[in-house]
């Protein structure tokens, strides 16, 4: 495929032409998580929110928040500020960031507190969130015409991880026994967090985000069936709801976090454009492996980025040397840490634009 202009004489956003299955070179590149503690400008509005709920549910600071990372660096994707458990925040839950501890939400391990849950209504609940979409798209509009916006929401099982522990974990131990032990009622949850999420999406791309993007973290928690079950099967069911309530091709990304060689069958049955490659991932085997009709994207070691300098480099050019050739959108492997500094990743943005 070649580069066109199109009808109406635009550029066609870099992201948008990579995650339609286009070679762009240079690739297009943002972060996850390129709005955060590392930059002073967050701090400072992280302050006078003063929580975290109160940051993603006030749409002139997550807004700006959002905003930030693209006037410093001019990314090709601004992706919304918010917080993947706010789907169980506007589903009823309550939830709460604890200082130096992360997500603390009221745990649901029983039918009781399932069946408690609000599927429907999660869109009008989350309104600010969608008010925050809005004003970004005009913001980009206005300052960055060629920075597409994507909103996101974390796929169920990584969500129904947090929301039956009830707070972050390194194995999800609650979680896990639940799936194996009564998988009716932990289906139960994840087919609601579908539904949930869809509207949650959909309301999203009314709002004006161009892409999606499906978190599921804690997708390698999983061995190979519970993969298909848990991961597979509601990341696909949930791309079905939405490719019949979205045009035709919009961009959706997955990201089944260490899901190893699983990323393979991944990219191929759930019917999503692109899919992340964590930091543990071999981009050269994700090339042999995942369809060059699927974009890839990522996957640059948070850490290199702190370190900076030639180790930086090396890593980002190893990257780009697998990616030439296909499809690609430039990321981390993972979130950015609080502990970067910011020219870092100014150096890494010259290292990836050289191509
Ligand atoms: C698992 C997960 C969460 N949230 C998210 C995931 C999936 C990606 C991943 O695996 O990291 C996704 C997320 N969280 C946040 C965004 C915003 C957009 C962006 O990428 O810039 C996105 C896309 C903001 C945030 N979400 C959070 C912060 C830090 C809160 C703060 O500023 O005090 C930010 C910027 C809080 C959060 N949110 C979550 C945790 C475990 C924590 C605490 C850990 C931490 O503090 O870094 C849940």
């Amino acid at each position: 495929m070649t580069s066109e202009t199109p009808w109406d004489g635009r550029p066609a956003k870099p992201l948008l032409r990579a995650l339609a299955g286009e070679q762009v070179w240079p690739p297009p590149l943002w972060l996850m998580r390129q709005a955060g503690r590392y930059l002073p400008e967050y701090r400072e509005v992280r302050a006078r929110a003063g929580d975290f709920v109160t940051l993603c549910t006030t749409p002139e600071m997550a807004a700006e928040v959002t905003l930030q990372p693209i006037r410093r660096y001019g990314f090709d994707a601004a992706i919304l500020f918010s917080d993947i458990l706010m789907v169980p925040w506007a589903m009823g839950q309550p939830l709460r960031f604890a200082e130096g501890e992360g997500p603390v939400l009221e745990p649901v391990r029983d039918a009781a507190a399932i069946g408690a849950l609000r599927v429907a209504g999660v869109a009008e609940r989350a309104a600010p969130i969608m008010e925050t979409v809005r004003r970004v798209g005009a913001g980009l509009e206005a300052e960055a015409p060629r920075t597409a916006l994507i909103g996101f929401a974390g796929s169920p099982f990584t969500v129904a991880c947090y929301m039956v522990e009830g707070r972050g974990s390194r194995d999800f131990a609650h979680p896990r026994a639940m799936a194996h032990a009564d998988p009716a009622l932990f289906g139960r949850l994840i087919r609601m967090l579908v539904d949930a999420t869809a509207e949650y999406l959909v309301a999203q791309a009314e709002a004006g985000a161009e892409a999606l993007m499906l978190f599921d973290s804690w997708a390698g928690l999983l061995p190979p069936a519970q993969f298909r079950r848990w991961v597979i099967e509601p990341n696909a069911a949930l791309v079905r709801v939405l490719r019949k309530r979205l045009p035709p091709e919009f961009p959706l990304i997955g990201f089944p976090r260490l899901a190893g060689p699983m990323l393979a069958e991944f990219a191929q049955r759930t019917g999503v454009q692109a899919v992340g490659m964590d930091t543990a991932m071999d981009p050269r085997w994700a090339a042999s492996a995942v369809p060059d009709t699927i974009a890839l994207q990522g996957n640059l070691d948070p850490l290199a980025l702190i370190a900076g300098g030639p180790a930086l480099e090396v890593e980002a050019r190893a990257i780009l040397g697998a990616m030439r050739g296909r499809p690609f959108v430039f990321n981390l492997g993972h979130g950015i840490e609080k502990t970067t500094p910011p020219e870092h990743v100014s150096a890494l943005v010259r290292v990836v634009r050289s191509g």
